[in-house]
This record gives C-alpha cells, structure tokens and sequence, in this order.
C-alpha cells in the first residue's frame, strides 16, 4: 500500500521527503527489517526505537514513523504525537480493517482469560463456526497452532493475524486483551462485536501502578465493543464497571452465582474429578452443566462463555452440548494422570486470587493433606509476592517455595519475599530454588489422600533465569521424578 494512503486522517505533526512510496511491511523492531517496510520508532521502558533509525534504514527501511523531530537527509519522516497508537492505525489500515470482517469476541480481566477463550471457542465449533483464537498459550486459526510470544500481539502482529484469519474464512475469533495491550494502544481501531470481564484483583502493579489505573485500563476494552458487554457482577470491580457503562449504548449482559444477575449459576456440586451446575438466563434459558474442573473459578468462566454465546445467538442445547464436552485447558487445573498413588494437579496460579481461589477449591475434595510447591516470576509485580506467600501459609498444609521464571532477578530474592508472607502464618516450608528437585520433595513427601498442586507455570514449557530459557514443564518434570522415585 502507497505510504501517502496509509498515513491519510492520522495526525501528523510533520512530514519530510516523498510519501507517495509503496510501503510493504511495518516494523517496530530495527533487527527485523526487510527491504521496503516502513520502520515505526517506539520509545520503550528499555530503550528507544529512534536510536535505531540508521540501522533500520541500512537494512532497506523506505520510511519512519517516529514521535521527535529527526532530520535526516533524504529520508523519509513522519512525525506524530505517539507512534504505538499510529502504528495500530496504520496497520488495521494496512490490512484492510481485517476485524470488520470477523464477529471478534475480546476477554479481559486479571484472572480467566485464556479459559474463556478455550470454552468460547469449543462452543463456536460446536456450533459449526469456523473459530480463530489468540491468546497466552497460542493463536489458532482454526485448528492451525500458532506459538505465541506475548498474551495479546503488538497492534502490528495482530492485525497480520487477524487478516489471515479473514483470509482463511474464519468467521468468529476469540481473543485475550490484556491490560498492558489497552494501555500501549496494540488494540487501538480494532472492532469487537463482544467485551468479557472476568474480574479483577491486584497483579501487575508495576506497571499500572495502583488498582484504579489498572481497572481504567481494563475498562477501554467496553469502549470498542459493537453489540454487548459481559460483565461478572459477583466481582466487585465488574460492579463499578456496569455502573460506570451506564451510559453507553452497547448493552450489557451480567453473571454472577445470585439473582441480581442476567445468567446465574445455582445448584453447584462438586466432586473431586468435575463439578456440575444449572444456569438460568433470559427468556427460559436453562441448562444443565457438567465440567471436569472441580473448582469454582470454572463456574464463572463458563457462565462468561455461555453469556457470550447467548448474545451471538447460539442456541442454549449447542452452548450446552460445546461446554459438556470440554476437556480443559492445557495448565489449568490440569491433573497428571500418570500419577496415581496421590494427585498431582498443575495450575497456572500466578495472582494472590488465583492462588487463594485454588488452594480454597482444592480443599473441597481433599481427603488428606494439599502440598504446594510455587513461587514468582521475576521483573513483575513484587507487590504480590509476600501476599501469596501468606496465602500459601495459610490453606496449604505443607508449601515448598521455590523459582518460577526468576528472569533477571536473583532467585534467593524473590524467595525471600515471599518467605515474608508465609513466615506470617502458622504455614509449615521449605525453600528450594531449584524447581525440579522443588517438586521432587513434594512427590517424596506425598502419601495416598494428598495433592501435590504445582502452581504459576501451568502450561508453560520453558523457565527463564537470566538470559537462558531451558526446557521445563511442570508436568513432564512430575513424572520424570515420580519415576525416578518410585511413585508413579
Ligand atoms: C511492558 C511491555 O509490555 N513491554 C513491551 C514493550 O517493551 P519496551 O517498551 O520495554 O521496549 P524496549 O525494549 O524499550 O524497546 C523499544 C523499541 O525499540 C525497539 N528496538 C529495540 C532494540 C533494537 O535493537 N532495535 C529496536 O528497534 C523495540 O522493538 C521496541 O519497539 O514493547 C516491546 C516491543 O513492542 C514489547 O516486546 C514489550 O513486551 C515485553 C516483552 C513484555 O514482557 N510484556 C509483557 C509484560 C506483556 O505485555 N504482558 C501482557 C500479558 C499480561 C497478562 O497476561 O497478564 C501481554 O499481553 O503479553
Ligand atoms: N475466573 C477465575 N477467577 C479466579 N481465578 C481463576 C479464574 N479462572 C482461572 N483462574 C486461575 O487463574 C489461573 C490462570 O487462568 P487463565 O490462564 O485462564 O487466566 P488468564 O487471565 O488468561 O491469565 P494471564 O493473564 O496470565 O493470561 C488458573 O490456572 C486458575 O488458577
Ligand atoms: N502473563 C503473566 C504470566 C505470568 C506467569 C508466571 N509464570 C511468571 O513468569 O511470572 C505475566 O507475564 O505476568
Ligand atoms: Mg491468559
């Protein structure tokens, strides 16, 4: 596409050099410039892409989109205000506007999102859709796996993906909005048909800062919607935020576990392998539910996955037969089936909510003791840290703190303030960092009745220390020392 049509209703500060240049790709980063592409300058937490502007242009960069006034002779320049929110104009422009032509469905909320999804896009199938999903563990165009790198894409990379699914003819797609890609602009000029909330408590602290920008940032997703919104009015948050829609046209479709909501759940059973429930809704919707994730936080992301359906006018018995026969997510409560003197479930826990909500579901069918083996990510939120460990402490019987993905931090560190917490409780630990051999104290200590509940890695299959990403999944680690320990 001609730069000059790309560039057309941005606002731009200023203009230099010839625009009237056929651009054939956009990049934000100067070390994956091809020949021809337009190269977009973000100033980022690290460093700043207008350092690079010379690099970028010896590899064949044509153009730059950048936010200061860089001079350079012969180049071509445009300047703007913010270049994150100009590179999502011009790459939904570039590809054509691709979410016009899908019903694209986004989720948000601090815990939930990617479980939404998986459920959402078993109903659509079901339902004889031809589904795209993009999210935490992959994309999927259909049944095509895509790996992804972060949770939501960089504006650019989404709407590439976006426009391969039009091109594939998905019609529907299912998609994760985090809150660091609302407040970057990655979903800026993106239509959603619908909005999901799930729900919100502290986690990414660092970057928000406090609760309230962190709310607002998750409250811009029900701004983009074109047919409803999806809200959990059990969750406090997800009250204000109907309160605070009040006055916008797009309508609004509660859920919750009482009366006061548009879908709620009632009669949930557990038993230790599924739990089952009843969900009434608007004109006699009523279904039976049974799912084998014996936890309550499976409650509420199927009620946000059945709300959604209802509102894109799938019929109760599909939404019912596509949740009956869901499997689960990879890393969500995920049971190890090779284990089967006690239980060993892996869970991708990494909020105080989530941790509390598991430890409390876990609870329901445990015949003996839960023994918990977790830790942080490091170059995250710290705040979260002692206040797991209290959690951890306190409905654990026995916990083994150990490394998540300690990234640049030191491992003993991070440790060490999450032993804060827990030395708050009367909780009884131990501290490996090692995980492997973390989780092997927890398959030797373990005896029949017990659960061994590794959480914050669920189904991630690499640890990050330093710069060097090794091969580790919580699962295969599981069986490789029950079986060198005899307990498989
Ligand atoms: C906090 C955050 O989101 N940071 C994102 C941000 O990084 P940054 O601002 O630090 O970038 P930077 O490293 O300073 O670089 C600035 C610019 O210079 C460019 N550059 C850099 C070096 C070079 O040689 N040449 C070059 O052009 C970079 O590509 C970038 O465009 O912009 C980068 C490029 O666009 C992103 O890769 C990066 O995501 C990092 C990897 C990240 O970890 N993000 C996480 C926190 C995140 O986004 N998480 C959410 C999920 C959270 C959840 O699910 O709960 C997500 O949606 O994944
Ligand atoms: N509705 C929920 N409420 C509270 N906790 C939940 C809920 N759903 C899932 N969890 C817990 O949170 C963990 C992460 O779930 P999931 O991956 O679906 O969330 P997410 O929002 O996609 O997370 P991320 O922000 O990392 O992408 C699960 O392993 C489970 O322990
Ligand atoms: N989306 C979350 C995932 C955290 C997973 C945990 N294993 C960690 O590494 O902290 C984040 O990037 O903060
Ligand atoms: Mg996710």
């Amino acid at each position: 596409m001609r730069l000059n049509k790309l560039i057309e209703q941005l606002e731009v500060k200023k203009l230099e050099g010839n625009t009237d240049i056929e651009i054939n790709n956009l990049h934000y980063d100067s070390r994956q410039i091809q020949p021809g592409g337009l190269f977009v300058c973000i100033k980022g937490f690290k460093t700043d892409g207008h350092l690079y502007i010379q690099e970028a242009l010896k590899k064949g960069a044509v153009a730059i989109l950048a936010s200061q006034d860089v001079n350079i002779e012969g180049a071509t320049v445009v300047q703007v205000e913010d270049t994150r929110n100009a590179m999502a104009f011009i790459a939904n422009k570039f590809f054509n506007k691709p979410s016009l032509y899908l019903d694209l469905i986004g989720v948000t909320g601090t815990n939930g999102k990617t479980s939404v999804t998986y459920m959402i896009k078993k109903i659509l199938e079901e339902a004889g859709k031809k589904a795209g999903l993009v999210g935490t563990i992959a994309t999927w165009i259909d049944k095509v796996k895509i790996d992804a790198v972060r949770t939501t894409p960089e504006a650019f990379d989404l709407q590439y993906l976006l426009n391969r699914m039009v091109e594939e003819k998905i019609d529907s797609c299912v998609m994760e909005v985090s809150s660091h890609s609302l407040e970057l602009g990655r979903v800026e000029g993106v239509n959603f048909k619908v909005g999901i909330f799930t729900n919100l408590t502290p986690d990414h602290l660092d970057f928000h800062d406090n609760l309230e920008n962190y709310k607002n940032a998750k409250k811009k997703l029900f701004y983009k919607t074109s047919l409803c919104n999806v809200i959990n009015i059990d969750d406090k948050v997800g009250k204000e935020i109907v309160e605070d829609l009040k006055d916008l046209k797009t309508c609004i479709f509660t859920y919750g576990t009482t009366q006061k909501s548009d879908f709620t759940a009632s009669s949930i059973k557990f038993t230790s392998k599924e739990v089952s429930f009843k969900v009434v809704g608007p004109m006699d919707f009523d279904i039976d539910i049974k799912l084998p994730i014996p936890a309550m936080f499976a409650v509420y992301n199927a009620l946000a996955a059945i709300t959604c359906c209802y509102c894109l006018q799938i019929p109760a018995e599909v939404i019912k037969r596509g949740l009956n026969e869901f499997s689960g997510v990879p890393g969500r409560f995920e049971v190890v089936p090779e284990i089967q003197q006690f239980s060993v479930i892996v869970d991708y826990a990494h909020t105080p909510d989530a941790l509390e909500n598991l430890l409390k579901s876990t609870r329901e069918f445990t015949a003996n003791r839960i023994i918990t083996v977790f830790g942080c990510g490091g170059d995250r939120d710290q705040s979260k840290r002692p206040i797991m460990g209290e959690i951890s402490g306190e409905y654990s019987d026995f916990t083994i703190l150990t490394s998540d993905n300690p990234r640049s931090e030191d491992p003993n560190i991070i440790l060490s303030m999450i032993e804060e917490g827990i030395k708050s409780t009367k909780g009884n630990y131990i501290i490996i960092e090692d995980r492997k051999e973390a989780i092997r104290y927890a398959i030797k200590e373990a005896n029949k009745g017990d659960i061994v509940l590794i959480a914050g890695k669920g189904h991630e299959i690499t640890q990050v220390i330093m710069d060097k990403v090794i091969v580790f999944d919580d699962r295969l680690v599981a069986i490789e020392v029950a079986r060198e320990e005899g307990r498989l």
